[in-house]
């Protein structure tokens, strides 16, 4: 009988490594599609050990390329509690994905058995989903070989947002435990999200519709089922849901497009002051925008909906009874503009912490505290909540019928947010839930604080790694010398402030900077910029 090294020699055998150099990434692999047919198979064979390692508890393979065009796709891996691959282990997908031959995978594989005291013998298991690129079938079958190999148990969830699957892992391993998290089917998933939500707006009807954008990506056909089961209590209009076309998804649209180029899709028919919002192609990110006064484009990005989020929650909190016992606090990255962490530090009263980029920092951050808001400027975040918070708001006595509602909203929203990840379904019915309550429109919501001009600058240099910071990513402590130019011309600028990083995902250096003026935010952004080239050899 054929033992599981000579099934994995046989299966790996159909799908031979291409001659690159693969990495783990911050979101997992990602490239042209035609390329990852070895990646995702050897990504099924971690993802194997890894259910292994945890005594057979369920782990998620997401196939998905988010915002990137069409022709890319994507493998990421999700852990049993929901969150993110653990660190360590990307540098273990990093090693099969690179291993030459079958043979040399195969050790690389033995080896992992080996050194990771996998203990127990339990049956392996893996949920997976994918998104909508016509790629994506391919790469299940990737997939399968290798779980069939490794005699993994596996159920094929077909097409789903990111954020689906992390709720399904997370309630298949948390079912009968104190932490149980949902109902293990895509059904449980609108179920919970449809009911917090009505809950919560029992009493405040969101005013207008709410256009969504969907990238053309499977953000659409999900909203569109969920919206179902929203019993018309909010008028959400899907538009840009086309997932029959394929090569339409991210096109001229989608929460990266809007995103980067400041402006609203090409395709949108918006009228003045209509509130709008993009998902991005895995539906894991969303920013909501608005044409304002003169036509003049207002985007509302993720620093708008963690401030939002915040204030929201500190008012529940004190309304509540509860301001004593959760601690409320905000999670950013550098990137956010600095006028939102004034507003939340001097206006909100709240901790702000700073982390470096990539939303795993933001969530390990966050969950210090009772009640952590964190999100990327780009988008993509939650709110996360502690066993401790869970348990003082279901546990408090309400002194007043005030202290009862606003107790009541404050629990509905803890199920309405997705505790695993940033998830732009739940986030979306976050904000209107937000804007409900207040009787906000999108200006009110601008109207909060008005953000520093920014300029955001993309350098390329002959070696990104040259560039080491410290102080989650705000200081440069190389090239030498570099970081005192910066503070030089930063003194030069009313409230000028602005650093250098290598990105993660991309072969450049990013410079950031803001100041007073629109006029002195460029020109503090190409200065720096010019430091950074002059840096580096040329
Ligand atoms: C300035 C910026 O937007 N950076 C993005 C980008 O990271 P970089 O390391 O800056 O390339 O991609 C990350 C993954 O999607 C995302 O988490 C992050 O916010
Ligand atoms: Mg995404």
């Amino acid at each position: 009988m054929a033992t599981i090294n000579d099934k994995i020699l046989a299966a790996s055998a159909k799908h031979p490594q291409p001659g690159n150099v693969f990495q783990y990434g911050t979101a997992g692999f990602r490239m042209k599609a035609d390329l990852l047919d070895s990646v995702v198979f050897r990504v099924g064979l971690l993802a194997s050990l890894r259910s292994r390692k945890f005594g057979g508890q369920v782990i998620g393979v997401m196939i998905t390329a988010s915002h990137n065009p069409p022709e890319d796709n994507g493998v990421k891996l999700v852990d049993p509690f929901g969150e993110m691959l653990e660190s360590s282990w990307e540098a273990y997908a990093t090693r099969l994905a690179n291993a030459k031959t079958d043979k040399e995978l195969l050790a690389v594989y033995n080896k992992l058995e080996q050194d990771l005291d996998l203990g127990t013998n339990k049956t392996p298991k893996v949920i997976y989903a994918r998104d909508t690129r016509a790629s994506g079938s391919r790469l299940v079958g990737c997939l399968v070989d290798a779980l069939e190999a490794t005699g993994t148990e596996y159920t094929d969830y077909k097409l789903l947002t990111t954020p689906q699957l992390h709720y399904l892992v997370r309630c298949s391993n948390t079912k009968g435990t104190e932490y149980e998290y949902g109902d293990i089917s895509e059904k449980g998933y609108y179920e919970k999200l449809a009911n917090a939500f009505k809950l919560a707006v029992k009493h405040k009807k969101p005013q207008g519709p709410v256009t969504v954008d969907c990238a053309n990506g499977v953000g659409g056909p999900k909203l569109r089922e969920l919206i179902k089961y929203l019993d018309g209590t909010i008028d959400i209009r899907v538009v840009n849901d086309d997932v029959l076309k394929p090569e339409n998804l991210n096109v001229s649209c989608g929460a990266d497009y809007v995103k980067t180029n400041q402006r609203a899709p090409p395709s949108s028919k918006a009228g003045p002051l209509e509130r709008c919002a993009s998902l991005d192609g895995d539906a894991d990110r969303i920013v909501y925008y608005f044409n304002g006064e003169n036509d003049k484009f207002v985007l509302l990005d993720g620093d708008r909906i963690a401030t939002l989020a915040a204030s929201f929650l500190g008012e529940l909190a004190r309304q509540s009874g509860l301001a004593e016992s959760l601690k409320i606090g905000v999670v950013q990255t550098a990137y956010a503009n600095g006028a939102a962490t004034q507003y939340v530090t001097s206006n909100l009263g709240l901790p702000v912490v700073c982390t470096a980029t990539g939303v795993k920092h933001l969530h390990h951050a966050a969950l210090q505290f009772d009640v952590g808001v964190y999100f990327e400027a780009n988008g993509h975040g939650t709110v996360v909540f502690s066993h401790d918070a869970y348990k003082a708001i279901n546990n408090h006595e309400p002194q007043s019928p005030a202290q009862a509602n606003a107790l009541e909203t404050l629990k509905a929203l803890s199920d309405l947010i997705n505790q695993a990840v940033g998830d732009a379904l739940s986030d979306l019915l976050l904000v209107e839930v937000i804007l409900a309550h207040k009787g906000w429109s999108v200006k009110d919501w601008e109207d909060t604080y008005v953000d520093l001009p920014n300029r955001l600058v993309k350098v390329h240099v002959l070696l990104r790694s040259m560039f080491v910071t410290t102080d989650s990513e705000r200081r440069l402590l190389e090239p030498a010398g570099l970081q005192a130019t910066i503070d030089s011309l930063c003194g030069k600028y009313k409230a000028g402030r602005s650093f250098a990083r290598a990105s993660g995902t991309e072969d450049a250096v990013r410079v950031y900077a803001e100041a007073a003026t629109r006029g002195e935010a460029d020109d503090l952004a190409q200065k720096v910029a010019n430091a950074v080239s002059r840096a580096t050899p040329a």
